[in-house]
């Protein structure tokens, strides 16, 4: 892993990514997201992490424009998201949600091949900058030899994997990733944060929700949500980002530096 737990808190003069002004979300009269504000750094990594039902997906949604918010603005790479079109927007942002459902009989290639939509014109054939970035995602999370198989024969943890290829393929600025270690292994997790180290070394931004708070503690910065407001946002370096943290899980968790890396450990 390569996050370097003493490193100096990250300055705050990088350009935002993504802003939430004032975000409010409700699911009939109740409230999800609160007068969210938020500014997320271009070319870092942040996770969102924070006891179920906090809304962190609820969050991650408003920021990839899958759900409008009931008040307030999201900004996207300086605009907002509403002023973007759908085709500009899907080349800029990429998302990997949750349990997403994806056409079993469609062979693996095929599915990654569908992060290239936002890049091809309507009834034209993939371009050979599409199978190149194709081929490309699928060797990264090292699904291409599964390429002629359909989805619906893999694993959980192999499915992920072309998911995660699809997001890949899109070569976008943004990537947004919604629990997108589910199922996967521990030597494919260790995989998934070089892929984002990668990414974010290219100069891409990633949001990540993550349920494993070690993990997420990888990062860049971290957004620590309880029930629909953001209560803290750091480094993840920062102690106080660890305290914030140990306190929206009641203490329930504990944060230790461990051959270098941070660790959340129950207690
Ligand atoms: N479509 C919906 N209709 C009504 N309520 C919803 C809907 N989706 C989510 N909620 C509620 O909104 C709240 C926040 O949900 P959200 O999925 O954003 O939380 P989360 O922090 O991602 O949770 P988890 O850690 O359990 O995945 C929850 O109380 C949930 O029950």
């Amino acid at each position: 892993m390569s996050a370097e737990p003493m490193q100096a808190e990250h300055k705050t003069s990088h350009d935002a990514a993504l802003v939430a002004r004032r975000v409010g979300v409700a699911y009939g009269a109740r409230p999800i997201l609160q007068s969210v504000d938020l500014a997320l750094a271009e070319g870092r990594w942040t996770s969102i992490v924070g006891p179920n039902g906090a809304g962190k997906s609820t969050l991650l949604k408003v920021l990839a424009g899958l759900l409008a918010p009931a008040s307030g603005q999201v900004l996207l790479l300086g605009r907002e998201l509403r002023a973007w079109g759908r085709r500009e927007r899907a080349l800029a942002l990429a998302w990997l949600g949750q349990n997403e459902a994806t056409a079993d009989d469609l062979r693996v290639y095929d599915v990654a091949m569908l992060g290239r939509l936002p890049h091809q014109r309507w009834m034209q054939p993939a371009s050979a900058a599409d199978h190149a970035a194709v081929e490309q995602a699928l060797r990264a999370t090292q699904a291409w030899d599964w390429r002629d198989r359909p989805l619906a024969q893999l694993s959980g943890g192999e499915r992920q994997r072309v998911l995660l290829a699809r997001v890949l393929a899109v070569q976008a600025r943004v990537l947004l990733m919604d629990e997108p270690l589910a199922n996967l292994d521990p030597p494919h997790q260790a995989d998934w944060l070089a892929l984002v180290r990668n990414e974010v070394a290219r100069g891409c931004t990633v949001v990540s929700v993550l349920h494993e708070v070690g993990m997420a503690l990888a990062a860049d910065e971290l957004v620590v949500m309880r029930a629909g407001q953001v209560v803290h946002h750091g480094g993840c370096a920062d102690e106080r980002t660890h305290r914030a943290v140990e306190q929206v899980f009641d203490r329930r968790v504990a944060v230790h530096s461990l051959a270098g890396q941070w660790v959340a450990l129950p207690c």
